[in-house]
């Protein structure tokens, strides 16, 4: 796990051996410990070189050994050996440095690095701090306020930026591991003593107190409740204000209560659950590593309002050629102005040259003819989108890809329209496009496999968490938000308000609550599929309808013109129409009030607790009937849709991670209280799947899928 070679005559080379990133696993740290010991004791070594194999210098502690017997020789005293070496010891930095590499890379004496290496200590995204020593030796080496900046977002740096920064002593474009040895050939005779930071002082800027107190504020606004990023400030503050040994003990009591937390676990399944759902697989068996996508350069747009210009830009910026189509000639200028505008802003920021050629603009459905995928973006109308896939097959080669870019609507009506149905799978993106990571790609039965690896690839290729998911109302995302929505306008008619909700929620970690978001999105979106689906009665105040509780409540206020924010009101005012902060309306007070009054409710007193148990049951519950349906392959699915697309807290793991948390038992035992006080609320009779794995003893996640009935999941 760790080889020892003698080179250039004095220098022992020590090679990482742990494909594919040489995470420090027992046994590497055990071959670390060995060799370093071995080089420093043969009097031929006159100096040390640390680096990886297979270009990757090493990804940190191994993840997979969390939660588990912690084997072989510790990370903290195995480092602290390096570090006093009486040999310079050079880590020699190709690929990563992350985590708990970089921090044995911070006990070495000196770090060279490759131009094309990226360094960073991203433990807070697991929960954790940099507990191998790189909480006191980052603010010794390079000073405070940056060595806050990169423990508490666990942002990678460059290897210019690391230079900048005084982390590493110099970057190469040749061999790495050649120019480690020529520097450590040049330093075999000098002292150490400046060499081992974990001696020297930590500089602090005058305002030290000012400074902590305001990351701290920061950092507890942005974090939401999650609880690595505040210790994170802890740790440094330790560092800047108590001698190294203590700051240690500091550091590592820390990460005590940091190692066994839930917020911990939680993250950590979000780690490998966004690698888990790229490892895709259909019903019919068909899976990710046996089915090859299509080559693909050039791809077209078909609709340019706001979904189909962030989806050109993402695409122009995946590096692919894009044919953005616009039929209404003012629509298409106006458009065209947009997504110039975008693409020049976001060249400006990332510093690469504006890649505006590699889009043709075109208000001729035919221009898409020559393309190898179309997505669809028109606005959100079946007879509309259907006629569209109609013309597509007639216009389009037989191999060209047909994508939609729907929401709700369904994959297998818009197959239907054309000569080759196994071409057409649904792409569902997030708003704005170009910015949210989650792509939800949408399979039915006629999908051919390779049509979904292709939408799959292209998903990461745009940087996006795909999830491939079977086609359904709502898919998998709106379709569990429906009864999270429904809920909590239950709760509204039952005395509670808009603000109180809001604020369980947010409490909760989301980043709004459920009528700010609403209010944002345009209560008029809602509205429209209601309709669609004959629940709206105009003026109507019914509260049952096709056999179950109704809440009229949003449909009342789309009556009164209320959209949400784009109208200045909507479950909050908003003054002036289109700003951001939602206030208070004491007119929907009042409007509740009535409306509670004519349906003879009567109003009582709901807390917070009441608020998540029904909004985020409901919402589980129908993640149980997706996961027993075959629609989502593994609950991980669901739970990255969750996160990547509708701000569920990261450090919570997603709703179905949440409900293992809770305990199942508990879920079932508080949907059934709820189904009692609500018989007419279908969505909280509990999932059949749900009392399943309960009298199976509660199984953790990773074993729900031997419960489910058609699975297919990757972890
Ligand atoms: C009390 C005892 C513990 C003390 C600990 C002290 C403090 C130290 C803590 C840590 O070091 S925590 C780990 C910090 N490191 C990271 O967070 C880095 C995580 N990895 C990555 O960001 C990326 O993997 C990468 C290194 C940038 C490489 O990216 P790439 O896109 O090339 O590959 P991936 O698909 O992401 O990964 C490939 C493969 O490797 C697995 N993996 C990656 N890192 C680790 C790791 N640190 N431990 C275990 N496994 C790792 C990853 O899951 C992939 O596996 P498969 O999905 O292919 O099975």
């Amino acid at each position: 796990m760790a080889a020892l070679t003698l080179v250039s005559g004095s220098v022992g080379l020590i090679t990482l051996q742990n494909p594919p990133v040489n995470a420090l696993s027992s046994a590497v740290r055990q071959g670390i410990v060995d060799t370093v010991q071995r080089a420093v004791s043969d009097p031929q070594v006159k100096s040390v070189v640390i680096c990886g194999q297979n270009g990757v210098f090493c990804g940190g502690a191994d993840i997979k050994e969390f939660g588990k017997t912690m084997l072989g020789p510790p990370l903290v005293p195995m480092i602290h050996t390096i570090e006093a070496a009486d040999k310079p010891v050079v880590a020699a930095i190709e690929g990563s440095a992350l985590g708990g590499g970089l921090e044995l890379a911070l006990g070495c004496h000196y770090r060279i690095t490759h131009s094309k290496a990226r360094l960073g200590l991203p433990e807070v995204t697991l929960g954790l701090l940099p507990a191998a020593g790189g909480s006191q030796r980052l603010p010794r080496l390079i000073g405070v306020p940056a060595a806050l900046d990169l423990i508490t977002t666990g942002r990678h740096v460059t290897a210019a930026e690391a230079l900048k920064l005084g982390i590493v002593d110099q970057v190469t474009d040749q061999s790495t591991v050649e120019a480690a040895v020529k520097f450590a050939l040049s330093v075999e005779v000098q002292s150490l003593t400046s060499r081992r930071i974990s001696t020297l002082p930590c500089p602090c800027p005058a305002d030290v107190d000012a400074l902590f107190e305001g990351v701290m504020q920061r950092v507890r606004q942005r974090g939401r409740g999650a609880i690595a990023p505040v210790a994170c400030v802890q740790a440094v503050q330790a560092a800047a204000t108590l001698p190294y040994a203590q700051g240690m003990e500091r550091e590592q009591e820390l990460m005590a209560t940091l190692f066994t937390s839930g917020q911990a676990r939680a993250l950590q399944y979000c780690f490998f659950s966004q690698r888990a759902v790229s490892r895709w697989s259909l019903p019919s068996g068909a899976r990710w590593d046996s089915t090859k996508p299509n080559p693909v350069t050039k791809v077209a747009v078909i609709g340019l309002g706001t979904m189909g210009r962030g989806i050109t830009v993402a695409l122009v910026q995946a590096g692919l050629s894009v044919v953005a189509v616009e039929t209404h000639e003012q629509q298409m200028m106006a458009a065209q102005r947009a997504v110039s505008g975008m693409l020049e802003r976001l060249a400006q920021r990332q510093g690469v040259p504006l890649a505006l050629d590699r889009v043709r603009f075109s208000t001729e459905l035919e221009a898409v003819a020559d393309v190898q995928i179309v997505i669809e973006a028109v606005f959100e109308d079946m007879a509309l989108k259907k006629q569209l896939f109609k013309q597509l097959s007639s216009l389009c080669p037989a191999e060209t890809l047909l994508f939609s870019n729907t929401s709700s609507l369904d994959i297998d009506h818009l197959a239907a329209q054309t000569d080759h149905p196994q071409q057409v799978v649904g792409m569902h993106f997030f708003a704005p496009a170009h910015i949210m990571k989650l792509l939800e790609v949408v399979y039915g039965p006629r999908s051919a496999p390779q049509a979904v690896a292709t939408a799959m690839e292209l998903g990461k290729r745009m940087g996006k968490v795909s999830v491939a998911v079977g086609n359904c109302r709502g898919f998998v995302g709106n379709r569990m938000l429906m009864h999270y929505l429904e809920e909590a306008l239950f709760l509204l008619e039952e005395g509670s308000s808009p603000e109180s909700i809001d604020q369980a929620l947010k409490e909760f970690g989301f980043p709004m609550g459920v009528f700010q978001m609403s209010d944002l999105s345009g209560l008029d979106v809602g509205w429209k599929v209601r309709k669609a689906q004959g629940l709206v009665e105009p003026g109507q105040m019914s509260r049952v309808r096709q056999g179950r509780r109704y809440s009229p409540l949003g449909d009342l206020l789309c009556e009164q013109g209320r959209f949400g924010q784009k109208t200045g009101q909507g479950w909050y005012l908003y003054d002036p129409a289109g700003s951001r902060t939602p206030r208070p309306d004491p007119w929907l007070q009042r409007f509740l009030e009535q409306y509670r009054a004519r349906q003879g409710l009567v109003s009582r007193r709901i807390d917070s607790e009441e608020v998540l148990e029904r909004c985020l049951y409901a919402l589980i519950n129908e993640g149980f009937h997706i996961l027993h349906e075959g629609i989502a392959a593994g609950p991980e699915d669901i739970d990255m849709i969750y996160v990547f697309g509708y701000g569920w807290p990261r450090h919570r793991g997603g709703p179905m991670f949440y409900a293992s948390q809770v305990g199942l038992a508990r879920v079932l035992q508080r949907l059934e209280h709820y189904h009692q006080l609500h018989p007419d609320v279908p969505h909280l009779q509990p999932s059949s799947l749900l009392r399943q794995l309960v009298s199976s003893g509660s199984p953790p996640i990773q074993r729900w899928k031997e419960a489910i009935r058609k699975p297919h999941s990757a972890l």
